[in-house]
C-alpha cells in the first residue's frame, strides 16, 4: 500500500457501507490518485459520546501502531461534522461475518484457539504500549 495518501475528501470515492458502529459508518472506498482501495471509517461528531481530546488521543494512537494484529490508520481528517479515519481494508470482513457464511454452527476449537491467540498477542502489543483497549469483540476481529 502506497505511502502517501491526501487529507483531501475529494481524493477519496466511497462505494459501499461494508459495517457500523454506534457512532460510524464504515464504508469500502478508493483513493483515487493510485486507485487504491481503503476503507474510510467516518465518524458523527455529534453524536459521538467521546469528547474531542479522547477521539484525537484515539486517532493518534491508531495512526502509530506497529503490530501485524491491529489495524493501523493511514491517516484522519474532518470532513463537515465527520471525522474520516482511513485504513487499509480488511478484504474478508470481521471473524462474526466468516462464521456467518462459512461456520454456522461455530468454529472448531483449534480455530477458536489460533483466533484468541493472535488477539491476545494484539492486545499484549497494546498493553505493552500503555494502551487498554476497552471494548473487544468478536465481530471486530477481522481476519489476521
Ligand atoms: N478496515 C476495515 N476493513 C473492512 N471492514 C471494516 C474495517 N473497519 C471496520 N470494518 C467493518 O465495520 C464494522 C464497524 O467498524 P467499527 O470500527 O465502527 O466497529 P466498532 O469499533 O466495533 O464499533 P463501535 O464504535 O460501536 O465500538 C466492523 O465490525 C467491520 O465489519
Amino acid at each position: 500500500m502506497g505511502k502517501n495518501f491526501s487529507v483531501n475528501p475529494n481524493d477519496y470515492k466511497l462505494l459501499e457501507e461494508v459495517g457500523y458502529g454506534a457512532s460510524a459508518t464504515v464504508y469500502r472506498a478508493i483513493y483515487l490518485p493510485s486507485n487504491e482501495v481503503v476503507a474510510v471509517k467516518s465518524l458523527d461528531l455529534d453524536r459521538c459520546n467521546s469528547n474531542l481530546d479522547d477521539i484525537r488521543r484515539e486517532a493518534q494512537t491508531m495512526s502509530l501502531i506497529n503490530h501485524p494484529n491491529v489495524i493501523k490508520s493511514i491517516c484522519s481528517f474532518v470532513v463537515d461534522r465527520n471525522l474520516w479515519v482511513v485504513m487499509p481494508f480488511m478484504a474478508q470482513g470481521s471473524c462474526l461475518h466468516l462464521m456467518k457464511i462459512a461456520y454456522p454452527e461455530g468454529f472448531e476449537e483449534s480455530a477458536i484457539g489460533s483466533i484468541l491467540k493472535e488477539t491476545l498477542k494484539a492486545l499484549e502489543y497494546l498493553h505493552r504500549h500503555g494502551h487498554i483497549h476497552r471494548d473487544v469483540k468478536v465481530r471486530q476481529l477481522h481476519l489476521f
